[in-house]
C-alpha cells in the first residue's frame, strides 16, 4: 500500500509533531468510540516519545495501552518492555491509562499465547494507532528474519493474533503480534531515527523478500507514515 514520509529536521521536532498527532487520533478515538487503544514498540527509539505523551492533556483513562512485542522475561527485568512502558510512557498524566501485558508467568513464551490473545480480545479494534519500530536486520515488532517462526508470523491466514518467537540474533524469546494483528490498526507509524535506519528501510522496499526484511510486509499491505528525524 505504501509509505508517506515526514522528516523533521531534528528528533525533538518529530517528538512534537509525532506526539501532536497522536493525542489527535486517541482523542478521535476517545469520542467515537468510547475508549482507544495504542500499540507500542520497545527499544530504544520511542523513549522520548513516551516522555513527551506522558505530558500530554488526553482523558488518558479511556486509553489501552499495549506491545507490539515483548521479550519474554519478568517485569524486573531491564530488557522487559512492560517495564519500559511502565516507567517511560504511564507516568505523569498518562499514568490512568490501562496497560494490557502481553507477558504472562509461563516459563516458555508459546504456553502465554492464548493468555495474551485474550487479553488484547478485549481492546478496541481496530487499534486506534500501532507504533512500530525497526531493527537494522529489517524485523519489526518481533517478526524476526532469522527466526524459525517468520512464516508464521507474516501468515495472513494463521488465525493467530500473537506469536511465540526464538530470534537467533537478538537475546530472550518473544512474543509478538502476528502480522495480520498489527494490520488490524486504523493509523500505522514508523518510527525510526538516523540515516542508518533509514537506508536499511529504502534497502528492505527496494532489494528484499518480505522474509528477509519483514518490514517490508507491513508497507506492502497498508498505509505506513514512516517519522523520520536524521
Ligand atoms: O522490543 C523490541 O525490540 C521491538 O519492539 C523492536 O521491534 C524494536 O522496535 C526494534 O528492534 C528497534 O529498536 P531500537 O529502537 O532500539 O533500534
Amino acid at each position: 500500500m505504501g509509505l508517506s514520509t515526514k522528516t523533521f529536521s531534528d528528533k525533538s521536532a518529530l517528538v512534537t509533531s509525532f506526539a501532536d498527532e497522536i493525542i489527535t487520533l486517541l482523542s478521535q478515538g476517545i469520542n467515537e468510540n468510547g475508549r482507544a487503544s495504542l500499540v507500542v514498540s520497545g527499544g530504544s527509539t520511542p523513549l522520548p516519545l513516551f516522555a513527551e505523551l506522558s505530558q500530554r492533556n488526553l482523558d488518558w483513562s479511556k486509553v489501552d495501552v499495549t506491545l507490539a512485542d515483548e521479550r519474554w522475561v519478568d517485569e524486573s527485568h531491564a530488557d522487559s518492555n512492560t517495564r519500559l512502558v511502565k516507567e517511560n510512557l504511564l507516568q505523569n498524566n498518562a499514568a490512568s491509562a490501562h496497560f494490557v501485558a502481553l507477558y504472562s508467568h509461563h516459563n516458555d513464551a508459546a504456553d502465554g499465547i492464548a493468555e495474551a490473545e485474550g487479553r488484547l480480545s478485549s481492546l478496541a479494534q481496530p487499534f486506534d494507532v500501532l507504533i512500530l519500530g525497526m531493527g537494522e536486520d529489517g524485523h519489526t515488532a518481533s517478526l524476526f528474519p532469522c527466526s524459525e517462526q517468520i512464516d508464521q508470523g507474516l501468515s495472513l491466514t494463521s488465525g493467530r493474533v500473537c506469536l511465540a518467537v526464538q530470534p537467533q540474533t537478538a537475546p530472550h524469546q518473544r512474543i509478538s503480534l502476528s502480522l495480520p494483528a498489527l494490520l488490524n490498526s486504523k493509523r500505522i507509524f514508523l518510527h525510526l531515527t538516523g540515516e542508518k535506519k533509514q537506508a536499511v528501510l529504502q534497502d528492505a522496499l527496494k532489494n528484499h523478500t518480505e522474509k528477509e526484511k519483514p518490514i517490508t510486509a507491513v508497507v506492502n499491505r497498508a498505509p505506513v507514515t514512516l517519522m523520520w528525524a536524521p
